[in-house]
């Protein structure tokens, strides 16, 4: 493990840490070897630096020293501000043992070079790769994704076997699973023979013409009347078979697609090594594990350090920091509220909520349904909630400046759009928007967290009144600490239909309706000062949350609609 008296892996890992002297993730990052136990974030195996976790560590720099680190099994660095280009890896740059590459939520740029026969793992969703994927040579991988990247040209066979969500909002992806690519060729003469030249890819619009079939009725007068009768029986025959053969597979396919849907999603599971194991998905004590939790478990869980981050009335928040510098936070859903008997519902949604992946939702990460212990793993996001931003600012919104709640308000309306346009059935509600569940991002963005979760409820009547103490109820000690007071409930923000009863289930009309309540309490919050644009902003804001708070729920706009209001002020 040491050459020349210097362990191997010093090096790359100072280099990376040069680029963040000051970050406090990297105070420990000291000494000469990093496999003492001390260094944050770095597993080892066999003396050898075998992972390294910074996820959502403030770090910036250039990824590139940890990718030389040589031994290195998992790299996940999700949630920082790394810039610069990927280099390109290959068995000969890289460590040819890496399976899991984790960088989702950076500012990298670049093209994706990567020809890696052991990679499982590649997430780079949400940075600014640029090019095409035609250079991704990665035969093993289980579980991808690059959307919202700069990427453009047409998808690779091998890679189209992921979901049309691993390659959205980018530049100009087409092909399997996304719309057909449009082929330009070079248009030299009529031959289209295999020396034509493809010029471009660009993704074909689902529009595209459909070419017409014309008959020929040269000669019809030829054709004797049984011979016609003949040819319409047995047109008629062939267009019933097609017809059956193409529902009996489309009733085929919907099938398995449902129960490939309703079925754990094993190839999310993080695998360490070649063992293929089920831990993620273990039914009575285990975690369900979703995109991106895969290194989860629940034992680590269970021995990690944890802070009280707050309490509402469907249960407590922890922050938990797992032994491999894993920062998540964890919801222990009050068992008064959500009790056992909702199991199975609650664990359908649970796997929908598991889905969800978009820049303004909090990412569910894994969830535990057991013995009536019900704990939510989610991404920790360590700038607090819009609740403690406006108490923090002291005298509601009203240090916070404009273009920051302008932001975060977006940010939020982004999020509701997308949980509520969700392919799901029945469509997804939020059913607790609040401020304390509208949390900030390391870059100041809104991340709606939470979603659906009081739909499970008992009692939302609860939700609406100011709360009761919550129950001390059982839980595995070393992670949940005594009770602290609660935070503040949904009253205020409840739509009028559901304080008073009327109706018994929160819906996207009255997601809208909380949606303007929290929109009206930033704007007016705000000190009109600073002059004409920003208060005919200001006005144009509380209009549409005059709208969002229609009594009727049916006059209420939809967040889509809202959201096309909202952008004229962004
Ligand atoms: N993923 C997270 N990252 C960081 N802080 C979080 C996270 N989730 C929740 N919090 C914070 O933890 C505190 C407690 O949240 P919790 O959801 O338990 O209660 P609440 O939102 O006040 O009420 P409710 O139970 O109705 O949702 C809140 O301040 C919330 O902003």
């Amino acid at each position: 493990d040491y050459v020349n008296g210097a362990h191997q892996d010093l090096r790359a890992l100072l280099s990376f840490k040069a680029y963040n002297p000051n970050a406090t993730a990297l105070a420990s990052w000291v000494g000469p070897n990093p496999c003492s136990g001390t260094w944050f974030g770095v597993r080892c195996y066999r003396g050898r630096v075998a992972g390294v976790f910074l996820d959502g560590a403030s770090l910036s720099g250039a990824v590139a020293p940890l990718l030389g680190l040589g031994r290195i099994r998992a790299l996940a660095v999700r949630n920082n501000s790394l810039s610069g280009t990927l280099p390109p890896l290959d068995n000969s740059t890289a460590s040819p043992w890496l399976r899991h590459l984790l960088l989702s939520h950076n500012k990298l740029s670049g093209s994706l070079r990567i020809s890696l026969g052991a990679l499982l793992t590649l997430r780079a969703e949400h940075n600014g790769f640029r090019g095409g994927l035609e250079a991704l040579r990665v035969p093993m991988l289980r579980s991808f994704n690059v959307s919202g990247n700069k990427l453009a040209g047409e998808i690779p066979g091998d890679l189209s076997r992921f979901p049309s969500s691993a390659f959205s909002d980018n530049l100009a992806l087409c092909g399997q699973p996304l719309p057909k690519c449009a082929h330009a060729y070079d248009a030299l003469g009529s031959d289209s023979s295999s020396n034509a030249t493809i010029n471009t890819v660009v993704a074909q619009s689902p529009n595209a013409s459909v070419s017409s079939v014309s008959s020929s009725n040269g000669g019809f007068g030829k054709i004797s009347m049984t011979a016609l009768m003949a040819t319409s029986i047995g047109n008629a025959v062939l267009i019933t078979v097609s017809l059956a053969i193409s529902v009996a597979m489309f009733v085929y396919v919907r099938r398995k697609l449902r129960s490939a849907k309703d079925a754990p999603d094993a190839a999310l599971c993080f695998e360490e090594e070649e063992k293929r194991d089920d831990r993620c998905h273990k039914t009575s004590g285990g975690l369900v594990c979703f995109d991106g939790g895969d290194e989860l478990r629940l034992e680590s869980l269970l021995k990690a350090s944890a802070e009280v981050l707050g309490k509402g009335v469907s249960g407590s928040t922890y922050k938990a920091v797992l032994e491999d510098g894993i920062v998540v936070a964890v919801k222990r859903l009050s068992a008064l509220q959500f009790p056992a008997s909702r199991s199975k519902a609650f664990d359908r949604h649970m796997r929908v909520v598991g889905r969800l992946r978009h820049r303004h939702v909090v990412s569910l990460r894994a969830y535990c349904n057991s013995n009536g212990e019900r704990l939510l793993v989610y991404d920790f996001l360590p700038n607090g909630s819009l609740q403690s931003l406006l108490q923090a600012t002291g005298g509601g919104a009203r240090n916070l400046d404009w273009a920051a709640r302008k932001s975060i308000l977006f940010g939020a309306a982004q999020g509701l759009n997308y949980i509520h346009t969700f392919p799901a059935r029945p469509a997804l509600v939020h059913a607790n928007v609040k401020p304390s569940n509208i949390l900030v991002d390391e870059r100041g963005g809104a991340c709606v967290s939470e979603c659906g979760l009081m739909r499970y409820a008992t009692n939302i009547q609860q939700a609406i009144a100011p709360q009761p103490q919550a129950a001390r109820t059982r839980c595995p000690p070393e992670l949940f600490l005594p009770d602290q007071a609660t935070s503040g409930g949904w009253h205020g923000y409840a739509a009028p239909e559901l304080a008073s009863g009327a109706a018994a289930r929160a819906t996207q009309e009255s997601d809208v309706y909380s949606f303007g309540m929290v929109l009206l309490e930033v704007v007016t919050g705000h000190k009109a000062a600073d002059g004409g644009e920003g208060s005919d902003e200001t006005m144009g804001m509380v209009r549409i949350a005059m709208l969002c708070t229609a009594e009727a729920p049916e006059e209420r706009p939809t967040m889509a609609q809202v959201l096309a209001m909202m952008s004229e002020f962004m």
